[in-house]
């Protein structure tokens, strides 16, 4: 990103993909720089390494890498409410050995109604549905709250 733009003001979007993804969800990142520049981007690490050796002037920070906790780290964010979307390019012909993770990283943002993009089509309507001034995003499930009562 250029230098003299405030990092700490843009909203940070999560990039994940699994390996056979990389080339789809990294031809996908370049069509779509120059809207993802808006955007701080987190990214598990080796996603991470792919983007920010390809793209230019784009703010990407590396996780670890999804196997060894970078799925975590993201549904960690996602938890805090720091996370604006997630484009998480799964490859669904290929076991995972980290699937727990995945399925961990896909349920926290369900419920806290994150948007969530597993494939380019969605990708497209989250990028631009977040980009959009009129967008509004939704408060966490209730069900969130519901819980917390109950807990007490
Ligand atoms: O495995 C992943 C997501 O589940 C992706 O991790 P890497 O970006 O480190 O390959």
């Amino acid at each position: 990103m250029p230098s003299n733009q405030d990092n700490s003001s843009k909203r940070t979007i999560a990039m994940v993909a699994h390996d056979k993804m990389k080339p789809v969800l990294l031809e996908w990142a370049m069509d779509n720089q120059d809207l993802l520049r808006n955007f701080r981007i987190v990214a598990t690490g080796t996603t991470g390494r792919v983007l920010s050796e390809n793209l230019k002037d784009v703010d990407i920070q590396c996780f670890k890498s999804g196997p060894l906790g970078g799925d975590l780290q993201i549904g960690a964010m996602i938890s805090t409410g720091d996370l604006e979307a997630l484009f998480f390019l799964v490859d669904p012909m290929t076991p995972q050995p980290h699937d727990v993770d995945v399925k961990a990283l896909i349920r926290i943002s369900t419920l806290y109604e994150t948007p969530v993009a597993c494939n380019r089509t969605t990708a497209d309507f989250v990028l631009r549905g977040i980009t959009d001034p009129a967008y509004v995003r939704r408060p966490a499930h209730p069900m969130i709250e519901e819980y917390v009562q109950r807990s007490v």
